[in-house]
């Protein structure tokens, strides 16, 4: 079955007002590869004046609450997200687990909300170095999908990225072969659950993602794209990611 390649960057909390030229900039970029996906994931604050600016991009939010409204402070609604002109949205990354302790339940929860508003969902997961030495990588990671996955997950609107921890922001990666058995562990976990569907749910790679290894990680079979941090914040470095998820240098 052929996927679409799946090729989004995070920003994190990075990013004024001054950063829509970068936008825009990756828009036009993403506007020359369509048979790439491109997203943007922005902070909340630059949702709605980057969507003016999008181009071929989809912009997308970091995070959002699993209720509709209520006393929250300081949470995001996936209506309010929507409303703002996100069409995709984040849940469950590694620095929200660790930095607001949220669950897998609750990441479950998110998914399903973003779902009902018509967002288009990343869920992520990933190890800790300790588990990667200690060689639970597979095991521990299919649980962790398994137990954030929302009840309905359908390849139509949900795609997993799998970003082992100490991976992400510091220029280290897994070998070839170990993301190889990570995403094949995971497609197997997800078919185990959703069946024939598996076959079309993308799993996106994340951390440390750069202009040097991106062909060589998509080129991995179930690899389906990447979620991209420090390199998607200029359209010079996050061009080459798109042009590699299209199978040509950029
Ligand atoms: O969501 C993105 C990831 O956490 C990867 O971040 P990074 O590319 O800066 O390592």
């Amino acid at each position: 079955m052929s996927r679409r390649k799946l090729v989004v960057g995070n920003w994190k909390m990075n990013g004024m007002q001054a950063a829509l030229d970068e936008v825009a900039a990756i828009g036009a970029r993403a506007a020359q590869h369509p048979a790439v996906e491109v997203g943007l994931c922005l902070p909340a604050t630059l949702i709605a004046a980057a969507n003016a600016r999008k181009g071929g991009a989809f912009i997308g939010a970091q995070d959002c609450h699993m209720q509709a409204s209520g006393a929250h402070t300081g949470c995001l609604s996936v209506a309010m997200l929507a409303e703002a002109g996100a069409s995709w949205t984040i849940v469950g990354h590694s620095e929200r687990r660790q930095d607001q302790g949220e669950t897998d339940a609750d990441v479950a929860a998110k998914a399903l909300a973003a779902k009902a508003a018509g967002l288009g969902v990343i869920l992520c997961v990933g190890e800790s170095l300790d588990v990667r030495d200690a060689g639970n990588a597979e095991a521990v990671v299919s649980a962790q999908l398994l137990a954030s996955l929302p009840d309905g997950a359908a390849a139509d609107w949900l795609a997993i990225a799998y970003e082992p921890i100490w991976a992400i922001g510091t220029g280290r990666i897994p070998t070839m072969e170990a993301v190889a058995t990570m995403h094949a562990a995971l497609r197997a976990a997800l078919a185990s659950r959703i069946g024939e569907d598996a076959k079309g749910m993308r799993i996106l790679y994340g951390g440390s993602m750069n202009g040097d290894n991106a062909a060589e990680l998509m080129a991995i079979t179930d690899v389906d794209g990447g979620l991209v941090g420090g390199a998607s914040l200029t359209a010079e470095k996050f061009a080459p990611i798109i042009a590699a998820a299209n199978g040509v240098v950029d």
